[in-house]
């Protein structure tokens, strides 16, 4: 078994969970309310933001072309295509795309920036690749658990979403991603496995928890006066 087989076997109970949390669940039967959608954007194009210097941190470590290739392509992607399931959710609360930007993170979109910034600046690339890895592969098993248990046709509200997640260009992502971080574990000493382990789990842990700060619009207790989107 390669080790990104074990680390999606280990995590097996965090899937789960994401899969039946009610907010996908919500996505699957098109009826999530609206002010969990509109939560869950306001913090996901932030945390795209973020994402995408993270890449940039992570193509600053790169010693070959492929890499810095790899992560310049990965750019453009989530620049000019994750921006489709964005307003796809925009059209069904009825709001403007530019309206949820710029807003400051709830706490645990905060936490989990940081957690994934925290290896990004510290850690190897392997170790940054196990942190970003569970973004992608959890959305493409949420998005080939909805088609398959919710059959969505393209009058159901979130087709676009689902059918973007579900979609090879997410898969083909996953691939290349896991196959980096194995080649990356072939080589690493047993405790900076463990930390991909734990980059890997903890970040698995904080997509649980993104669906449940959207679902419940978790602020900060004592509002968020003062405080800049990162
Ligand atoms: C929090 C989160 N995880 C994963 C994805 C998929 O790119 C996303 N858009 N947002």
């Amino acid at each position: 078994m390669t080790f990104t087989q074990q680390l999606r076997e280990t995590n097996q109970d965090l899937f789960e969970m994401i899969f039946h949390h009610p907010f996908v669940e919500g996505i699957g039967r098109g009826d999530i309310a609206k002010e969990a959608v509109m939560h869950y954007v306001k913090a996901d194009f932030e945390y795209l933001n973020a994402f995408m210097k993270i890449y940039a941190i992570a193509m600053s470590k790169s010693d070959t072309r492929s890499d810095i290739a790899f992560f310049h392509e990965q750019v453009g992607f989530t620049l000019h295509s994750e921006t489709g399931p964005h307003m796809n959710l925009c059209d069904y609360i009825g709001v403007s795309y530019k309206e949820l930007q710029g807003h400051p993170l709830p706490p645990t979109a905060d936490h989990y920036v940081k957690h994934m910034m925290y290896h990004a600046y510290t850690g190897s690339l392997g170790e940054i690749y196990a942190a970003l890895l569970p973004c992608p592969w959890t959305y493409l098993e949420i998005g080939k658990v909805l088609m398959e248990k919710y059959k969505p046709q393209a009058n159901h509200p979130f087709y676009r979403w689902i059918t973007f997640y579900a979609d090879s260009g997410i898969e083909a992502l996953t691939e290349t991603l896991c196959k980096r971080l194995d080649a990356c574990a072939e080589e690493a000493s047993e405790a900076e496995k463990n930390r991909m382990r734990d980059a890997f789990r903890k970040s698995c842990q904080l997509e649980l928890c993104f669906w449940e700060m959207s679902l419940t619009c978790e602020t900060w207790p004592a509002g968020n006066i003062g405080v800049t989107a990162p």
